[in-house]
């Protein structure tokens, strides 16, 4: 035995040694920062790297694995503040993979054990936070302890007493003599900034993310601080158990302890296989936002205890279990610096600008911070190592500062006084307002490029081919000296010949600002509307026809294309059913306008306020001018009472007295959806000659038919009297 480890030993060579001996003490060091300090100043990915990188030294020289190596231990055992307590039975830490084939190899292994019995695998979420352990004696909470090293942890009871969700007792059937439960602390993201903005306030140092300030919550001397914090637990696993016979399967443990009074997950799923543990992953992969507490992945184990047993665990973690990691949303970068930003409504915003990294898939350079009370609130410092967030869809955003890392060279962010883009003096329009503005909303460059982008954009006139490149190039062109748009008044009015001569820089599109050619190093400059020859490109026609076709959208959607303060999308439409025309709306009188369901007080003023710009005023002028008629039909959709409100129907076969059209006009301006396909939910199907397979498909499923004679009954008197009316059913 000694022979052999001498061997192994000398096979290493002293660099890779050298090596293994750096790493192992950079990760102790990271394990002390996040464990005693709650307080890591690298990501929870970049510390995976180091483990990752630290493991395949040691298959390379086997040498190096050692017992007190970082990748055989569940983590270090540390001299803290807190007493130290003895766990009953260990806990371990987890087994990773990244992947579906290192998961399918992990089922492998399984399979391989077992052979043919029968085994399930039960799915569980893996909830971000800090592992604790609660010790019941005849279902009272005599301890509660964090991991530790797996065997010795800290003793945090009246930390933990603090938490409601917590029982101090058990109550119900079968409450054993001992009972350790482990689950996992969390702090809710959505109660994080709101912390930080207290600790910064009274000078204390912000936590980067929610799962530091759990555990930098739970592990207070003072525990009147814990119970002043948000916490939650979710039980995820049972560690010593006395008094108790025949639990076979963790799941039914998990409904046993539900009824006990302990907080289990609702989204755990027992499944047969291994396809239906990747569905989980990819289900929750999916909704990874629609659960009540940050996740970083999936924990799969086999379900029967007997089986775990046999299983059996390494050093560090249980063979019987797997955590199946998404990717990290959270990365450290530097803060390199807080620029402001123009909206089309003069709102200047700050936004974080970070050293470029990749999270969540996609490279991040910007950031935003929202105003300048934000950036406050959350502690961070122009210079600092950030923990920057990005989750899913949503703007990427900046959490918190690595508060450690800081050397004094980081300073704090100033909101200048004035536009970046025009100079203007930046000012609140009111009094108590937090958000700055720029006061010159017509022709400061930023504010009118906008508003110009966003009135042509989805929401408003979804004009294609206009973006914010032909925004920019029609609103402030390098040439000629007048711009094509003065303001938004000239939209209709853009010819051709307006548009072949503009020049413009070409613009990055992630940073706006403008591309350079590598070899000059000169600002890039193109005619945006003509080609080489001086004609049109193809989409500058395109673009044309497709403003003159926007003239015909409806009303509302011109109404939030005006990008007045506090009018958007919902208020736009409310107006336009209400008044279906501008100059209605114009006339109105203040209260006439706050009056209306979806408007209120604070429109109807900003309305007001609108109309009485003269330039706003000669827009709608220019605009109907170039045959805009910035009115709705009357009869239109949306108007008057909502009587079927909530009713789907379909319409199928030919009736005499309506159009197809015409009969899905009646109802829709009563409030009814129309669809085109029979299911449970259709509330009634209307049948005319020749209804088809509709009509079969209604029957079937017992939803009521009406003929034309009880359409008439639906459309006068309403669903309660149309049911009455409906067609008899066929047994
Ligand atoms: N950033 C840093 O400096 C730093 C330092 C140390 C550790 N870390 C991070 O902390 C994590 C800690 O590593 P680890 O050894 O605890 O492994 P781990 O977090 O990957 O897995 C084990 C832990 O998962 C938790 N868990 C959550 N949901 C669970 C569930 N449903 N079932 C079972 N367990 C569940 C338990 O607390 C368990 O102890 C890693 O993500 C690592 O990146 C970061
Ligand atoms: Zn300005």
């Amino acid at each position: 035995m000694a022979g052999d480890k001498q061997q192994a030993e000398t096979a290493v060579p002293a660099e890779a040694r050298e090596k293994h001996a750096r790493l192992a003490e950079q990760i102790e060091e990271h394990r002390f920062r996040y464990y005693v300090n709650d307080a890591p100043v690298v990501s929870d990915a970049e510390f995976d790297r180091l483990l990752k990188t630290l493991e395949a030294l040691e298959d390379e020289y086997p040498g190096l694995r050692t017992p007190d190596s970082p990748t055989q231990k569940v983590a270090g055992a540390y001299e803290t503040e807190f007493t130290s307590v003895q766990h009953r039975e260990r806990m371990l830490s987890l087994d990773n993979t990244f992947n579906d084939d290192d998961l399918a190899a992990w089922a492998e292994r399984i399979h391989k054990e077992l052979g043919e019995q029968e085994y399930h695998f039960l799915c569980e979420l893996k909830v971000d936070g800090l592992a604790v352990n609660l010790t019941y004696e005849h279902g009272r909470l005599t301890r509660a302890a964090t991991r530790g090293d797996g065997r010795t942890g800290e003793d945090i009871t009246p930390n933990v007493r603090t938490i409601a969700e917590i029982p101090d007792r058990l109550h119900g059937e079968r409450v054993p003599g001992l009972v350790e439960i482990r689950g996992e602390v969390y702090f809710p993201m959505e109660k994080f900034a709101e912390l930080n903005e207290r600790l910064v306030a009274a000078g204390d140092k912000p936590f980067a993310n929610p799962r530091n300030a759990a555990a930098g919550s739970l592990r207070q001397k003072d525990p009147r601080v814990t119970a002043g914090r948000p916490l939650h637990m979710v039980v995820h696993g049972i560690g010593a158990l006395e008094g108790f016979e025949g639990l076979n399967r963790l799941s039914e443990g998990y409904d046993l302890l539900k009824t006990w009074g302990l907080p289990t997950s609702p989204h755990n799923r027992v499944v047969d296989d291994l396809d239906g543990v990747r569905e989980f992953i990819a289900y929750y992969g999916e909704n990874r936002h629609s659960v009540e507490h940050e996740i970083d992945g999936v924990v799969v184990k086999l379900d029967e205890i007997r089986l775990q047993g046999r299983l059996g665990s390494t050093a560090r973690a249980p063979r019987w279990a797997i955590a199946y990691k998404y990717a990290p949303e959270e990365v450290n970068t530097r803060l390199i610096d807080i620029k402001v930003g123009v909206g089309r409504t003069g709102r200047v915003t700050p936004y974080a600008q970070v050293e470029p990294v990749t999270v969540a898939g996609s490279e991040v350079e910007f950031a935003t911070l929202h105003n300048q009370e934000v950036v406050k609130a959350k502690g961070v410092l122009i210079g600092d190592m950030v923990v920057l967030r990005k989750a899913g869809d949503v703007i990427p955003e900046i959490l918190g500062p690595v508060v450690d890392l800081r050397d004094g060279s980081e300073r704090e962010f100033v909101m200048p006084a004035e536009c970046p883009e025009c100079g203007t003096p930046l000012r609140a329009m009111k009094e108590g307002d937090i958000d700055l503005r720029c006061p010159n909303a017509r022709t400061c460059p930023a504010q009118l490029r906008e508003r110009v982008a966003y009135l042509a954009g989805r929401e408003c006139l979804d004009i294609e081919h206009f973006g914010g490149v032909a925004a920019a190039a029609l609103t402030r062109p390098l040439e000629p000296a007048d711009p094509a748009l003065v303001d938004e008044g000239d939209l209709f009015d853009l010819t051709v010949e307006k548009l072949l001569p503009i020049k413009a820089y070409v613009l990055d599109p992630d940073s706006g600002l403008p591309k350079r050619d590598p070899k000059t190093g000169e600002e890039k400059v193109v005619t945006v509307f003509a080609n080489q020859k001086g004609e049109p490109k193809k989409n500058t026609l395109a673009l044309l026809q497709k403003i003159e076709e926007a003239k015909a959208r409806p009303l509302a959607r011109f109404l939030n294309g005006l990008s007045i303060r506090h009018v958007g999308p919902v208020a736009a439409q409310a107006l336009a059913r209400e008044f279906r025309s501008v100059d209605r709306i114009e006339q109105a009188t203040e209260e006439e306008l706050s009056n209306i369901d979806g408007v209120g007080g604070i429109i109807a003023t900003a309305l007001k306020e609108w109309f009485a710009e003269e330039w706003h005023r000669e827009i709608i002028r220019k605009w109907k001018a170039a045959g805009v008629p910035l009115e709705d039909e009357s009869t239109g959709e949306d108007e008057g009472p909502r009587p079927l409100e909530g009713l789907t129907v379909v319409v199928t076969g030919t009736l005499e007295h309506h159009t197809r059209d015409g009969a899905k006009d009646a109802l829709q301006s009563r409030g009814a959806k129309v669809t085109g396909s029979v299911s449970k939910k259709t509330s009634f199907v209307v049948v005319g000659e020749n209804p088809g397979s509709k009509y079969d498909k209604a029957m079937q499923l017992k939803v009521p038919v009406l003929n034309e004679d009880g359409f008439a009954v639906l459309l006068e008197q309403g669903p309660d009297a149309a049911a009455e009316a409906a067609l008899p059913t066929e047994e």
